[in-house]
């Protein structure tokens, strides 16, 4: 069983609290989005109204890529969003770090430095193993309890995800619960269920199609942007060189995959009756028959949406991941604009995915929808019906 924080005793308690505040960093080193840090504020302030002493635990970005940086940034913007006082401690588990939690006053949270600076938070443990890390083991003595609310790490074998609980009592946090709740229980959620796979994550995609297909989940799948192009080509229409080599730069397995799904379920996935290339500098829709094309299929044209637009409407739950379109150029926004504001018309609307998130909030329509997880690679996977090693780790 999942404890949930409403078990928690928080009042004079050290509490480490694992969030995912992993965020785009803009080129000056800043926060360029908080949305993730948004979505951390109810626990954090209802720990700290409860009287808890909050060590926040937390990575940004990979080592080497141009987004792996300190958390200070976090820590400052937190401290504005939160109603309790947050402070920055610049390591994550040293004597200085300890002392630092040891110090806090009952109501006030020290955010630690990325977990990923140490290498064992780069590395995939079993939790056996991810007990034995120096991280949990210089860190848990310092702490009286742990919550996960880093839903979208939780599908990471990392000690900070998976090694606590086996040391400490464990919970899961607001962000976390919500997400179960939703995403947990899809099987329950009201038919006919449609979901909609659009985006660059095509392998994943294809796993996911096929997993719900296979499991009963989804009564259709729509596909769309280069998850949508790969069926196509899958199914024998030819796009043209530029659209393909896109396909193939994301999977060399994806089209004969694609085509091995087509032959299991073809009367339940639906594939796009046209596209938008880039013609003269201005978008350019084309019917299959029209195709080959020297220029790249962007988006989703109109006939495909307003086949897409009727299920959708109809559904009794719409779960929609990835962008059908190049939807950061204004040119190819149509499609995905007009597909995801058809799915707020669905009695229920689920939607994951980082990317597909900043399109909503790009064109307006977060507000519509039931359900925006916060997770990327963790919402698919919960998708598909498995549940993460993350939540394995709570549920004892
Ligand atoms: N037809 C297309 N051609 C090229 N890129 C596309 C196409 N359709 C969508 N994309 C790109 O897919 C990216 C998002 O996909 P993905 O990472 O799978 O989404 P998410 O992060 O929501 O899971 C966007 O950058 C978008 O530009
Ligand atoms: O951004 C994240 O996942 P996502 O890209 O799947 O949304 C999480 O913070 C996990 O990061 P990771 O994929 O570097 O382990």
């Amino acid at each position: 069983m999942i404890r949930l924080l409403d078990d928690l005793d928080a009042e004079g308690a050290a509490v480490g609290v694992r969030v995912d505040i992993n965020s785009p960093i803009g080129e000056d080193g800043g926060l360029a989005d908080d949305a993730r840090l948004l979505a951390h504020v109810d626990t954090i302030s209802e720990l700290c109204r409860r009287g808890a002493r909050v060590a926040l635990l937390a990575h940004q970005g990979r080592p080497g890529g141009e987004d792996f940086t300190e958390l200070r940034a976090h820590a400052k913007r937190l401290d504005e969003l939160v109603d309790a006082p947050i402070e920055y401690c610049d390591s994550t588990f040293s004597s200085d770090a300890r002392a630092r939690i040891d110090a806090l006053d009952s109501g006030t949270a020290v955010l630690l430095e990325n977990t990923r600076f140490y290498s064992e938070e780069y590395m995939s443990f079993t939790p056996d193993d991810a007990v034995n890390t120096y991280l949990v083991c210089r860190l848990a003595p310092a702490l009286d309890a742990y919550v996960n609310d880093a839903f979208a790490t939780s599908h990471r074998r990392q000690p900070s995800i998976i090694g606590f609980p086996q040391r400490l009592p464990s919970f899961a946090g607001r962000v976390m619960e919500r997400e179960l709740d939703v995403l947990g229980n899809i099987a329950r959620s009201p038919e006919p269920r449609i979901y909609v796979l659009g985006g660059a994550k095509v392998d994943d995609s294809i796993d996911v199609a096929r997993s719900v297909l296979e499991r009963g989940l989804a009564d259709a799948v729509l596909t769309a942007g280069i998850v949508g192009n790969a069926f196509l080509l899958a199914d024998g229409v030819s796009l043209g060189a530029a659209s393909a080599a896109v396909v193939n730069e994301r999977s060399h397995d994806a089209v004969k995959n694609a085509g091995d799904l087509l032959d299991d379920f073809s009367h339940r996935i639906y594939m796009p009756r046209d596209v938008a290339i880039e013609r003269d500098g201005e978008r350019c829709e084309l019917d299959l028959e029209e195709l080959p094309s020297d220029s790249s299929a962007m988006d989703i044209g109109a006939r495909t949406v307003a086949t897409y637009a009727e299920i959708l409407e109809d559904a009794g739950t719409a779960i929609l991941n990835g962008p059908a379109g190049v939807f950061e150029d204004d040119r190819f926004e149509t499609g995905t604009l007009e597909l995801y504001k058809a799915a707020t018309r669905a009695e229920t609307s689920i939607v994951g995915g980082g990317d597909t998130a900043s399109a909503l909030r790009k064109l307006g329509l977060l507000d519509g929808f039931d359900h925006v997880s916060t997770g990327g690679g963790a919402a698919l996977q919960m998708l598909t019906g498995d549940t993460l090693v993350g939540v394995e780790a709570l549920d004892r």
